[in-house]
């Protein structure tokens, strides 16, 4: 309900500030008002891709501009009325950028930086065309004849009421972005893209989705602006201005929360009106400069993040915990909710392969570390797997888990060959992991990291509520309920390595592979990590389990699958295993700790 009244005070002062315009304000307020609304939408649907999924854009002006002409074109040259070119703008932006998002995204090293100068580039790009190009053809684009849509009783009116409608609209979008599941999941893509996609969130379409979003209100606020300064250039419209002022506005108002660019916007207008007027204009833009500096200094996740940080560590922190059915019961006694089918019902090792592995291959420039490895895990075992390091154990499971495409080879489970899928249906397919190295979503608290695994890769949960209630379950099982507010900065190696574990728990998989969990633990720790994989079995998941630590090994494992140099060495029973000759010179010989 606290949370409603968000948008709620958006729609109300949405409404407040549409009757001004017929009280017959002053020109120069209606313009101030105007330009104000006009950053806000900008600097908002930036922040949609490049705040919250942290793919920095300076192709914002590309997209602005293809609003602004398209808008320009279709009202004075074909003289469409102008409302109906509105929608035009924004689809031919969104277009321009599902177009540069379709290949620049699927550029695994396409970031930061490059992803910024790509965009820049395009806005290059889409200026020359359109200067070059009857679309412009050099002169520019007029719009004097254009008439306004008479919305208020002045036509600055009518396009202040046009740009309010655009501006709640965008607020009232990034709020609905941020507080959902599809925002959820561009926050995990801005904090570890790779970990996200583990988790099963389509990280590929997301972007997309969240640019195309992004761009379509950038063109809507082009094609407004076209009729505003009603004659249009390529000189104006596709310099650095657009992109550097939302850039700045959103980084002073803070990009983690989806009002902070609105409040960024408003603060840099206000200054740009109160310091560039007349005599002091060039004095003022350097103390507006100045103020920026110092603010980007002292607060460099914005006014937003300072204020944030003040009153607490995460969203979620604000909200009481939601209620998991066995809350109250002892911590980690707590079994959580009944796991679905495929979890093997409970029976220890049974004879049935839930997963088959055929001739599995993987290199790195010539370097094999995976060589034709074949091999089965079978539904509800323990599936020990060792090796001298360098052996491939790790590769094994970044190609099972999808976050290495395999050179040859198939991957069968429950009867479908998911080697090649991208992770996230591998996720959804029902197969988890944990990273030798913890990989947490660092700016996301240790429930919500969980809950991103519940929603995505787990039953398809529809809601950050239910995600959470549900990842609560499993903070619980994994001893960690009490940190669930806190960032997982907050959290000691052991901590993070069992959120490791209740986010992998989380998506409910049929399979996990565990990836040196014990690594670094102290032998007290370790036995408690031992007694919680135990359990994790007892309920009937299945799991594979990579490990130097010997006495876990041979506590934990119905088997042993041995590696050496990417090749299958030997497998059977543990003891066994650990007795042949060729394990023994491969293996003990390196560490039988
Ligand atoms: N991304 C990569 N690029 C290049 N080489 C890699 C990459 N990942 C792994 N390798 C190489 O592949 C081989 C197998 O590495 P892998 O990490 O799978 O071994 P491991 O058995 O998990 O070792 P450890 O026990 O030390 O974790 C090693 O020679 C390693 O250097």
């Amino acid at each position: 309900m606290k949370l409603r009244a968000a948008p709620a005070a958006v729609a109300g002062a949405g409404v407040l500030l549409a009757v001004l315009p017929f009280f017959r304000l002053p020109a120069f307020y209606e313009s101030f008002l105007y330009l104000a609304l006009f950053w806000i939408v900008l600097a908002t649907s930036w922040n949609i891709l490049s705040g919250y999924a942290g793919y920095f854009s300076f192709g914002h002006g590309a997209f602005f501009g293809a609003g602004v002409y398209t808008s320009a074109t279709l009202a004075a040259k074909f003289e469409w009325p102008f409302l109906w070119t509105l929608p035009v703008a924004a689809l031919i932006a969104a277009a321009i950028g599902v177009g540069v998002g379709a290949v620049a995204f699927r550029v695994r090293g396409v970031r930061g930086e490059l992803f910024a100068l790509l965009t820049l580039a395009v806005t290059f790009v889409v200026a020359t065309i359109v200067g070059n190009t009857p679309i412009d053809g050099g002169p520019g684009v007029y719009l004097n004849a254009v008439p306004v849509p008479k919305l208020g009783p002045t036509p600055t009116g009518s396009l202040f009421l046009m740009m309010l409608a655009a501006a709640v609209v965008t607020l009232l979008i990034s709020w609905g972005i941020r507080h959902s599941r599809f925002g959820a999941g561009l926050f995990a893509i801005h904090d570890d893209e790779e970990a996200a996609e583990v988790m099963g969130v389509p990280t590929y379409r997301w972007k997309l989705a969240a640019l195309a979003v992004s761009c379509a209100l950038a063109g809507w606020a082009g094609g407004i602006h076209a009729l505003f300064i009603s004659y249009v250039t390529t000189a104006e419209t596709f310099n650095l201005t657009v992109p550097l002022t939302v850039v700045l506005m959103s980084i002073l108002g803070g990009t983690r929360h989806w009002i902070g660019p609105a409040i960024g916007a408003v603060a840099i207008t206000c200054l740009l009106f109160a310091f560039t007027g007349g005599e002091y204009a060039v004095l003022g833009k350097g103390v507006i400069g100045l103020i920026l500096v110092i603010g980007i200094l002292f607060m460099p996740e914005g006014v937003m993040g300072k204020l944030r940080r003040r009153m607490r560590p995460d969203a979620s922190a604000r909200a009481p915990l939601p209620t998991s059915p066995q809350r109250g019961e002892e911590q980690g006694k707590v079994l959580p909710p009944p796991l679905g089918e495929g979890w093997g019902g409970g029976t220890h090792a049974a004879q049935t392969p839930l997963l088959q592995v055929k001739n599995l291959s993987k290199s790195f420039r010539g370097l094999k570390a995976l060589s034709n490895v074949s091999l089965e895990v079978r539904r509800g075992e323990i599936l020990g797997l060792l090796g001298p390091n360098g052996s491939g154990k790790s590769t094994f499971i970044n190609v099972v888990s999808g976050h290495y495409l395999p050179n040859g080879g198939e991957v069968w489970l429950e009867g479908r060959n998911i080697a090649g899928l991208p992770a996230h249906q591998i996720a959804r397919a029902g197969i988890a992991r944990t990273y030798q190295i913890p990989r947490p979503f660092s700016q996301m608290s240790v429930l919500d990291n969980v809950a991103i695994a519940a929603m995505y890769a787990g039953q398809g949960l529809r809601s950050m509520e239910e995600g959470r209630r549900e990842a609560l379950q499993w903070l619980e099982f994994t001893h960690l309920a009490g940190k669930a507010k806190v960032l997982p900065g907050e959290l000691n190696l052991h901590q993070r390595k069992f959120l490791e574990l209740a986010r992998a728990l989380a998506s409910r998989p049929r399979l996990v592979l565990l990836d040196e969990v014990l690594c670094g633990l102290t032998p007290t720790e370790i036995q408690s990590a031992v007694a919680l994989i135990r359990r994790i079995r007892d309920q009937g998941t299945t799991i594979v389990f990579v490990e130097h630590v010997m006495d876990a090994v041979m506590a934990l494992t119905d088997r042993i699958v041995v590696f050496d140099q990417g090749a299958m060495l030997a497998e059977g029973a543990p003891r066994e295993v650990m007795q042949s000759p060729a394990v023994m010179s491969a293996y003990l010989g390196v560490s039988h700790a």
